[in-house]
């Protein structure tokens, strides 16, 4: 059996990234940016007010004094008059600063009257201007390859960029197999359960990202393997649910080559998760995922989710780990890395006392999977571990 990132590492030797796409701007949140975005302007493009005020050109203390007011700037309305010594522009927040104004006082400070203000309060050294480019200027980029956050998209739109340049949203196909399966709404006979898992793992690959293709649930025989396959075409990343055993019936995990499926590995060194496998299938990239819920979960996060970053052309790495501090003692652990479901608590990580991978209840209400390495030595309370965070 290979190890967990041998396996990553074969995973991400499959794929190509994506090809780049313009999108508008609204619809540029979640996309991987392709190329740098480039600043087409400074920003503010002119000095500007900071408070509402009083823009004046002298450097020293006003305190006591009274100055003219002569005109008006407000934003979006430039004053183009040019203010002297013992003059003042009343000016309101983004104002572009009037030529020969250097600071501003704020209205707090002043007693206005009429056309005239008294200055209060004054603290020279307290300009209230933000200098042009002092956000960014002409020319500044935003760097690809990046998942465009909210926070970019503000900073995009300030560019003056309308349109981005994106990678193409990666399509997953996601294919559940099993007899006993029935979609949920349905009433399953006594012997059949409900195919729970393409529902969350479609909402994995879009929470990644993707475009999931939730194909109907395939039945254990070649025939309807053979037109799901079928159903898979186009789709950027195949991934199949279940039936990757040894079992008479587990039709993926036998020598599926007629079909077209090449497997570059099958089985892994990790818990939940053995039977895992990864290949192409008539030359797109296919991860084969256990069928119990939580390995087909867990196999989610830890593959298929940096699988799809990666072909949206994020620079390949596994799922991001946090260091918590472990709440209670925990033996050494056996030959497969296990990915614990396990609960945060004020005194730091619990694993839940069960860890079969058939419990979906539990995966639920963990907050992270602890991650213990291949013959982890046993651990005591407090010490720090490392952990994938199962929520945001
Ligand atoms: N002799 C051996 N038996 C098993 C081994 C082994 O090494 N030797 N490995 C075990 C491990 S580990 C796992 S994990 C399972 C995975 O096997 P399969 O991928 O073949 O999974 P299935 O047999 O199809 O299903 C297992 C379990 O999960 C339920 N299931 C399947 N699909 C879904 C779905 N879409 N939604 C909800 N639940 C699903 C299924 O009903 C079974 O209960 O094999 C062990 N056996
Ligand atoms: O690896 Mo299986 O995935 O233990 O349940």
């Amino acid at each position: 059996m290979i190890s967990v990132s041998e396996a990553l590492t074969g995973i991400f030797d499959l794929l190509t990234p994506l090809p780049a796409e313009t999108v508008p701007l609204r619809a540029a949140a979640g996309r991987v940016l392709a190329e740098d975005a480039v600043a087409a302007r400074d920003q503010p493009p002119f000095d500007a007010a900071v408070m509402d005020g009083y823009a004046v050109a002298d450097a020293g203390s006003l305190v006591g004094q009274t100055l003219r007011v002569v005109g008006e700037a407000a934003a979006g309305h430039a004053l183009e008059r040019r203010i002297g010594p013992g003059e003042a522009a009343r000016i309101f927040t983004g104002a572009p600063m009037p030529s020969g104004t250097c600071r501003v006082i704020m209205q707090e400070d002043t007693r206005a009257g009429g056309a005239t203000v008294t200055i209060g309060e004054d603290d020279p050294e307290n300009r209230f201007v933000r200098p042009l480019g002092s956000d960014f200027q002409a020319g500044d980029h935003l760097k690809a390859a990046r998942r465009l956050t909210p926070m970019d998209v503000v900073l995009l739109a300030a560019m003056n960029t309308a349109e981005v340049r994106v990678t193409r949203r990666p399509e997953v196909a996601i294919l559940s197999t099993g007899d006993e399966l029935v979609l949920p709404g349905e009433t399953p006979r006594a012997d059949q359960i409900i195919a729970s898992n393409g529902f969350g793992l479609a909402a994995l690959a879009e929470q990644a990202g993707a475009r999931a293709r939730l194909l109907p649930v395939v039945r254990d025989r070649m025939e309807a393997l053979e037109a799901a396959f079928d159903l898979c075409a186009g789709a950027d990343l195949i991934v199949t649910s279940g039936g990757a055993s040894v079992g008479d019936h587990d039709l993926l995990g036998r020598d599926l080559s007629e079909l077209g499926l090449t497997r570059n590995f099958y089985k892994v060194a990790m818990r939940p998760g053995k039977p895992l496998m990864a290949g192409t299938l008539r030359g797109t990239p296919m991860i084969g995922l256990p069928g119990n819920p939580v390995s087909s979960m867990v196999c989610g996060i830890i593959f298929m989710q940096p699988a799809i970053h990666a072909l949206a052309g994020l620079p390949p790495r596994p799922a991001p780990r946090h260091r918590l501090r472990l709440a209670v003692d925990l033996p050494e652990n056996g030959g497969r890395e296990h990915y614990m479901r396990a609960r945060l608590g004020p005194e730091g990580v619990t694993p839940f006392t069960s860890q079969d991978s058939s419990l979906q209840k539990i995966l639920s209400e963990a907050d992270a999977l602890i991650v213990r390495p291949p013959r982890d030595p046993a651990r005591k309370a407090g010490e720090m571990i490392e952990a994938v965070p199962l929520r945001p």
